[in-house]
């Protein structure tokens, strides 16, 4: 069967509900394979693909009174094919719903036999008869939103808990909305003004960040990695909660710096950058392919100051003699503050998975720690929203810790829907000095 979009997008939904790649990854490795000649055909599988998984729950409940058996029931291909096909239905306008049927019939005739492709066919009609199924029957209101926006019960629940009804409802409404793109200057060769010159003359619509002095949001002109300019190295494609971060760590000049998790490089490199290239920073990562990611990060931006190196963080103080003046642990975590980007997050994690990183991240923590100088400074962040694996893992901490306090006043917690940015969580904490 020739690769189409519709194609692509239903190979591309099948792989990420049965495997574990997550969908960012799936489908630009999917895109590459597939070398689809049209832009709007590549731009129409991450529209349908994202679409879907985004918007799942909502499209099995509206499903489920035409299936005897229940969507679950389903060959993993026919259920990927009737949530796609509903999904045009539903959500996007201009695609006609007589070509939705008609395509999905013939991937049907083609995938399978003839009695799939008649139940699809007769799935699809019976749904476009039929009025759009009321989500006003459901009486428990965390189920009722979990429906509508399509999110887990338990994800809401621990939401409701942490910010109340009306900020959680904002926050699964957001998960639903394409993030912005987003690009931080390499500020050793060119000032943001300038960068946004650039890329104005290669036809890039662009406009400045509101809480990062660095970024730029790139709203058309194609994909910026395209420009010649990401070629040598002035920009990093990046959320701008990331590029939050190493302000945040202030690091100076000079200083000796530890980035514990580093790849694929994002911070560390911002790091670089601020400290104008002066000083040294170590880049650890524990896998090798990852270390060979923050390599090619440095390279391109054309950094000089930063050494990497592939090992697992908890084993750096049996490995290391150095102290650090500053340390970033951006820690592994659930990622809850990154649905925009990657929406099968909301299928994938499990309602335990939080505790079991905590663990982990807690681990890591005191590792990392016992490596920052007397009055130097730590910072302890991630891309996710729950508090177990935020304020809980640095309270144990503290309290484990005597030789550590948190500098008051030094804690964020940025959620998507505050300047449209990724969720994010930063902290900072010091090693009080030999003098105190
Ligand atoms: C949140 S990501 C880091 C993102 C990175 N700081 C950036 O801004 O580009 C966490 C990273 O931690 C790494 N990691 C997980 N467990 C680790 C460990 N025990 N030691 C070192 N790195 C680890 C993962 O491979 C992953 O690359």
């Amino acid at each position: 069967m020739k690769a189409t979009a519709r194609t692509i997008a239903l190979d591309a939904l099948i792989q990420i509900e049965q495997g574990g790649a997550y969908s960012n990854l799936t489908l630009q490795k999917l895109l590459q394979k597939n070398k689809l000649e049209d832009s709007r055909d590549r731009h129409l599988v991450t529209e349908l693909v994202y679409g879907t998984i985004q918007h799942q729950r909502y499209i099995d409940f509206l499903l489920q009174p035409f299936l005897k058996k229940g969507v679950d029931a389903l060959d993993q291909w026919v259920k990927q094919l009737l949530r796609v096909s509903v999904y045009q239905f539903v959500k996007l306008d201009r695609i006609p719903s007589h070509a939705v049927v008609h395509e999905a019939v013939e991937i049907a005739k083609k995938k399978g036999h003839r009695g799939i492709s008649g139940m699809v066919n007769g799935v699809l009609r019976s749904f476009l008869r039929t009025p759009l199924r009321s989500t006003e029957t459901i009486k428990d209101d965390v189920t009722r939103l979990g429906m509508e926006t399509s999110h887990p019960d338990w994800m809401i629940k621990r939401w409701v808990k942490q910010f109340g009804w009306e900020k959680t409802k904002q926050l699964c409404e957001d998960n639903n909305r394409p993030p912005q793109v987003t690009i931080r200057t390499n500020t050793i060769k060119d000032s943001r003004a300038e960068l946004i010159e650039k890329l104005q003359e290669e036809g890039f619509e662009v406009k400045e960040t509101t809480d990062s002095p660095y970024g730029i949001i790139v709203q058309s002109g194609g994909h910026v990695v395209q420009s010649k300019w990401f070629e040598q190295g002035y920009f990093t494609i990046q959320d701008e909660s990331s590029m939050l971060v190493a302000p945040f760590v202030d690091p100076k000049p000079g200083m000796v710096v530890l980035d514990a998790c580093a790849a694929p490089g994002g911070k560390t490199t911002h790091l670089a950058e601020y400290m104008k290239d002066e000083g040294s920073v170590l880049a650890v990562d524990m896998h090798p392919h990852k270390e060979k990611l923050i390599r090619t990060n440095i390279n391109r931006l054309g950094l000089t100051c930063i050494e990497t190196q592939t090992m697992d963080a908890r084993k750096l103080p049996d490995a290391r003699q150095t102290e650090y003046d500053r340390i970033l642990l951006d820690a592994p975590c659930s990622g809850l503050g990154v649905i925009r980007r990657k929406p099968d997050l909301k299928w994938k994690k499990k309602e335990t998975d939080s505790a079991d990183i905590a663990a982990i991240q807690y681990d890591l923590l005191v590792a990392v720690s016992k490596l920052l100088k007397p009055g130097g400074q730590l910072v302890y962040s991630t891309c996710t929203l729950e508090e177990i694996e935020n304020q809980d893992v640095v309270q144990k901490f503290l309290e484990n810790e005597p030789s550590f306090r948190q500098i008051e006043g030094e804690q964020k917690l940025i959620l998507p829907q505050d300047f449209g940015s990724d969720g994010f969580y930063m902290t900072k904490l010091e090693r009080i000095g030999d003098e105190q």
